[in-house]
């Protein structure tokens, strides 16, 4: 079977995959959640003109004459009292510029003596003073619909008076990991059996990115036992990531038993290594299926590059992801003729220009050298090396 192209297979993602229902949610819940709409501003920012400093509200126009306290404006306290000439009011951060008062003298150039006080220098007409919608006007756009909630967003919403958005429902992800040699942590290893890597690497994924937990469950390479799994899978979650049992072996039901459940084949086999028996498919109720290889290398490649696309795009992301950035080749290294190489790579970054050097034990079955990977590189398929000073592509792992 011809391998599918790298960029095609994103394509595939973004041409079968909708966007899951919105939902109106608490601003405290949206966290990771895509906006489904643009929520706009019911206050305005600075929601009242007020001190931004702690000091003495006052005219301008008075220059260094002495002024007398006639008051005091506190954070949530505001005074009705109005600044005449020759007056001041106690003002602290925050507090509601008194009517009359045109600046704010912060305390550190006032000397007071009781009720009177002298500035030892002239403030200007506006001075200290936050005014009343500066920053944003009651109705203006705060997000666009399309961006993911972040923790800075939540604090605007939460200011601006925001208290519920529409977002889209984050996708459930359930993980079945395959193969009967494959033990879980804590048992006894026999003959010919490895430890389990890609359920919690699938895991600890998922909650590093922001997509939540997981549901992670273990079936044995038995076709039936795969069957009730895997429909048991799609029910519960919207995306389902199967590892192993994936590739041409005796015992590699995933596909056989996708196209049984009626999962779609949208391609099988991608032109990327590691990761090339990636299975991708559909059921006509929008429920999506990758059937990742069963190698923890070529999971963690498939997890940043196909996961990271159909997440964003049932997530209801607008701008595609993973965002591809550039950076500089440090030594030349081998490319692959049939197929797309992504390559753990430890950046420097020390001097603003993005330098990649290709760490050794790439292999799809190997992990080691992780501890020292900062990015995964994208080098194109081709007959010629990649040359020291090449540009390439990257993101981070
Ligand atoms: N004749 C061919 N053989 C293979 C081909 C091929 O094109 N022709 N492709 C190879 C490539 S590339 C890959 S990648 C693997 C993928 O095979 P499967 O998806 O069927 O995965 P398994 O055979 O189940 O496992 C592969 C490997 O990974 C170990 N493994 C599996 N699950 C886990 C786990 N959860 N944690 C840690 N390690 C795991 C497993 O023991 C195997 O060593 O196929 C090649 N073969
Ligand atoms: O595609 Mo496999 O993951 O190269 O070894």
């Amino acid at each position: 079977m011809a391998l599918l192209a790298l960029e095609e297979a994103l394509a595939r993602y973004a041409a079968s995959l909708r966007p899951l229902p919105t939902q109106r949610v608490p601003v405290e819940m949206a966290l990771g959640a895509v906006l489904a709409s643009a929520p706009v501003a019911r206050v305005s920012l600075p929601r009242f003109t007020q001190s931004a400093m702690d000091g003495y509200a006052l005219r301008a126009a008075d220059g260094t004459q002495a002024r007398h306290l006639v008051g005091t404006s506190a954070a949530g306290s505001p005074t009705d009292v109005t600044v005449g000439p020759g007056q001041a009011i106690r003002i602290l951060t925050g507090a509601v510029l008194p009517d009359g008062a045109d600046a704010v003298a912060r305390q550190e150039i006032v000397d007071r003596d009781g009720d009177t006080l002298v500035l030892r220098e002239p403030v200007r007409v506006g001075a200290a003073i936050r005014h009343e919608g500066e920053e944003l006007a009651e109705g203006a756009v705060l997000a666009e619909a399309g961006q993911r909630v972040t923790s800075g967003l939540i604090a605007l919403f939460a200011m601006a008076g925001v208290h519920e958005v529409d977002v889209h429902r984050r996708p459930r992800v359930a993980v079945l990991i395959t193969g009967d040699e494959v033990l879980r942590a804590g048992q006894p290893l026999g003959p010919g059996q490895v430890y389990d890597a890609n359920g919690p690497l699938v895991r600890a994924w998922m909650v590093e990115h922001g997509y939540g937990e997981p549901v992670v469950a273990y079936v044995h390479d038995d076709e039936h036992a795969l069957e009730e799994a895997l429909s048991a899978a799609l029910e519960s979650a919207d995306l389902v990531i199967t590892s192993g049992g994936v590739s041409v072996g005796d015992r590699d039901y995933v596909p056989l038993v996708a196209d049984r459940l009626g999962v779609r084949r949208v391609f099988w086999k991608v032109a990327q290594k590691p990761g090339k028996p990636l299975w991708y498919g559909l059921r006509d109720d929008g429920k999506a299926l990758l059937g990742m290889p069963g190698n923890p290398g070529a999971v963690l490649v498939c997890l940043a590059i196909h996961a990271r696309a159909v997440l964003g795009h049932l997530g209801g992301e607008t701008a595609p992801q993973p965002a591809w950035r550039q950076g500089t080749l440090q030594a030349s290294l081998d490319a692959d003729a049939e197929r797309d190489r992504l390559v753990r790579m430890r950046l420097d970054l020390s001097d603003g220009i993005a330098r990649l050097w290709a760490l050794p034990r790439q292999e799809s079955h190997m992990l080691s050298n992780l501890a020292a990977a900062h990015v995964l590189a994208w080098l194109p398929s081709r007959t010629t090396v990649f040359a020291e000073g090449e540009r390439i592509a990257w993101i981070p792992l």
